[in-house]
C-alpha cells in the first residue's frame, strides 16, 4: 500500500481525509491519496507565490542546472515510478508502457533543461535600442489527466521551472500516486515551495476547478477532456489567466492506394492502440482506399491478434486494462453500436474486469458513433473510401483537430495531402510520434497553444519590450 502525501512548501501534507486508488488490472486498492481541501490549495498557492520571489530571480544558468538536477532524479527513480504507474494506471511495465513513459519523462526533462529564451535585440541604431525579454508569469497551475500522468507532469512542470515560474500541480484522482511521489522527488533537489502538489477525489472536493478561478495563479496548463477544458477557459476569464489547453482529439489516418498493407500494419496498430488507445494523439479513425482496403484490414487484424494483453506487472504483456470503469463503459457502448453497423475484424466483446480486447470494426462511416466520438480506448473504426477528396473531407469533418496521418510510398504526395488536414500535427507513415524539439498542440476544439520546443517554453512567459 502506497500512502502518499501532498507536498506543500517543501513539507509532506497528509490532508485531513484520503481516498483509495485501485489497480485497474484487478480492482485491488494499491494506495491512498490525500483528499485535499481548499485550505490545502490556498497553502500550496501561497507557498508557490512566496518561492516565486527568489526562483524568478535565478540566472538562466541556475534554472537550467536545476532542471538538469530534476532530470537526474527522474532517471534515478525511473523504475520505482514506473512500477507505481503500472499499478495505478494499468499500462504494462514493458512495451510502450511505464518504463517507456519514464524514459520519455527523463528525455523531455533533459531537453527542456537545454532550451532557453535569451533576450532578443529588435532594433539597435541611431533611433534607439529595442530589446524583448521573456519574463516568468508567476504561479503556474498544472492539471493533468490519467493517461500519461508522469510524462504529462514533466511536460507541464519542467518548462514552467525552466522559465522561472513556480508550480502547483494537481493529478487526476484516478492516477495520483506516481505524480505525488514525483513531486516529493523534485523537492529533494529544489527549494521549498517551487513545486507543490495537491490531490483530491473530484467529488467532495474539486481543486482543479478552484485552481482555474484562483486569483493568484497566473497560468493554467491543462491536459484533459474538451468538456473540462471549456470549463477551465470560462473560469480563467475572470482573472485573465494565461492558458495552455491540450484537449481531446479524434485523429484520422488516411491510407493512400499506393501504401504497402503488410509493411504499414504494425505502425497503424500502434498509432491507434498506443496506451490501449488512451492517447490524445492516437489514430481514432482509419480511412483506407477501396483498392487495398481488405488487405489492410487483414494485416492489421492479424497484427492485433498476437499482441499480448494482461496485468501490466507481468513482463510479457504489452497492453493492459482500460484505466477506469467510465472509460470502459464508453468503449463498450461505442463498440456495441459499431457492431450493428459494421463487421468486427478482431475483438468486439468486453473481457474480464476492465480488460477490453483490441477491437477493429470495418464497414463504418462518418455519422457512426465510433467514428464521430472520441473513444479514447482500444477500438478502431475503419472507413472505406474511393476518392481521396472524400477522405480529406471526412477527416476534417470533426470539431477536433489534434493530429492526423497519411500513409503512402510517395512522401511528397502524402505531404501535400497532410497540409490539407485541419490539425496541429500530421505524420507520414506513422502516427502520434511526438518529440521534444517539435511544438505539439491542437487546433479547433482540441485546444489552445502548444507544448515543447521554444514555442512551448514561451507560453510560460510574458513578453516585455524595453525601449532605450
Ligand atoms: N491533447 C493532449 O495533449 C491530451 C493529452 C492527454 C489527454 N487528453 C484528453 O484528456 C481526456 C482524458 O483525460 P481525463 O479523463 O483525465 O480528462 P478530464 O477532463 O476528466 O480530467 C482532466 C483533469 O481535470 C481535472 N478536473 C476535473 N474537473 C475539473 C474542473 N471543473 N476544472 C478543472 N479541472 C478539473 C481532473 O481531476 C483531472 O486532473 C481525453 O479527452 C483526452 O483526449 C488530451
Ligand atoms: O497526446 S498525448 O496523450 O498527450 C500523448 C502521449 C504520449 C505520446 C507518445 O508518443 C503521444 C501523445
Amino acid at each position: 500500500m502506497q500512502e502518499t502525501r501532498m507536498t506543500i512548501g517543501g513539507r509532506a501534507v497528509p490532508g485531513t481525509a484520503s481516498f483509495e486508488v485501485r489497480n485497474p488490472a484487478n480492482g485491488q486498492v494499491i494506495g491512498t491519496a490525500p483528499n485535499g481541501s481548499r485550505d490545502d490549495l490556498a497553502a500550496a498557492v501561497a507557498a508557490a507565490q512566496k518561492a516565486f520571489t527568489s526562483w524568478s530571480r535565478k540566472s538562466d544558468d541556475e534554472l537550467a542546472a536545476a532542471c538538469r538536477a530534476v532530470t537526474e532524479k527522474i532517471g534515478a527513480h525511473a523504475e520505482e515510478l514506473a512500477r507505481l504507474l503500472t499499478l495505478e494506471q494499468g499500462k504494462p511495465l514493458n512495451g510502450l508502457g511505464s518504463r517507456w513513459e519514464l524514459g520519455g519523462a527523463a528525455a523531455w526533462a533533459g531537453a527542456t533543461a537545454a532550451l532557453s529564451l535569451p533576450p532578443r535585440v529588435l532594433q539597435d541604431n541611431a533611433q534607439g535600442h529595442v530589446e524583448i525579454f521573456r519574463k516568468p508569469v508567476g504561479v503556474v497551475g498544472s492539471i493533468t489527466p490519467w493517461n500519461f500522468p508522469v510524462l504529462i507532469a514533466v511536460w507541464h512542470v519542467l518548462p514552467a521551472l525552466r522559465t522561472g515560474n513556480t508550480v502547483v500541480i494537481k493529478p487526476s484522482p484516478y492516477t495520483p500516486l506516481a505524480t505525488l511521489r514525483f513531486v516529493e522527488l523534485l523537492n529533494e533537489v529544489l527549494p521549498e515551495g517551487v513545486v507543490n502538489s495537491v490531490s483530491c477525489d473530484d467529488r467532495t472536493s474539486n481543486l482543479g476547478a478552484d485552481m482555474a478561478s484562483d486569483p493568484v495563479i497566473r497560468k493554467i496548463v491543462f491536459t484533459g477532456s474538451c468538456a473540462t477544458g471549456k470549463k477551465v477557459m470560462q473560469s480563467a476569464a475572470s482573472t485573465m489567466k494565461r492558458l495552455t489547453l491540450e484537449l481531446g482529439g479524434n485523429d484520422a489516418g488516411i491510407v493512400l492506394p499506393d501504401a504497402d498493407p503488410k509493411a504499414i500494419a504494425e505502425g497503424l496498430f500502434w498509432g491507434a492502440f498506443l496506451n490501449n488507445g488512451q492517447t490524445c494523439a492516437a489514430m481514432k479513425r482509419l480511412y483506407v482506399h477501396a483498392s487495398i482496403h481488405d488487405e489492410v484490414c487483414e494485416h492489421l487484424a492479424a497484427f492485433a491478434k498476437q499482441v499480448p494483453m494482461g496485468d501490466g506487472m507481468d513482463e510479457k504483456n504489452v497492453l493492459g486494462p482500460v484505466q477506469n470503469r467510465m472509460q470502459f463503459d464508453k468503449v463498450a457502448r461505442l463498440v456495441a453500436d459499431a457492431k450493428k453497423k459494421g463487421q468486427v475484424l478482431t475483438g468486439g466483446e468486453p473481457g474480464e474486469g476492465l480488460f477490453f480486447p483490441a477491437t477493429i470494426v470495418a464497414g463504418l462511416k462518418n455519422g457512426d458513433a465510433l467514428v464521430d466520438e472520441e473513444q479514447f480506448g482500444p477500438a478502431l473504426p475503419v472507413i472505406r473510401y474511393t476518392d481521396v477528396e472524400d477522405a480529406i473531407r471526412a477527416a476534417n469533418d470533426s470539431e477536433n483537430g489534434l493530429g492526423g496521418s497519411v500513409w503512402s510510398k510517395d512522401i511528397e504526395h502524402a505531404k501535400r495531402i497532410a497540409s490539407r488536414l485541419e490539425c496541429g500535427s500530421v505524420w507520414i507513415n506513422k502516427h502520434g510520434a511526438i518529440q521534444p524539439n517539435a511544438p505539439f498542440g491542437g487546433v479547433k476544439a482540441s485546444g489552445l497553444g502548444v507544448e515543447f520546443a521554444e514555442e512551448g517554453l514561451k507560453e510560460y512567459t510574458d513578453a516585455q519590450v524595453i525601449f532605450s
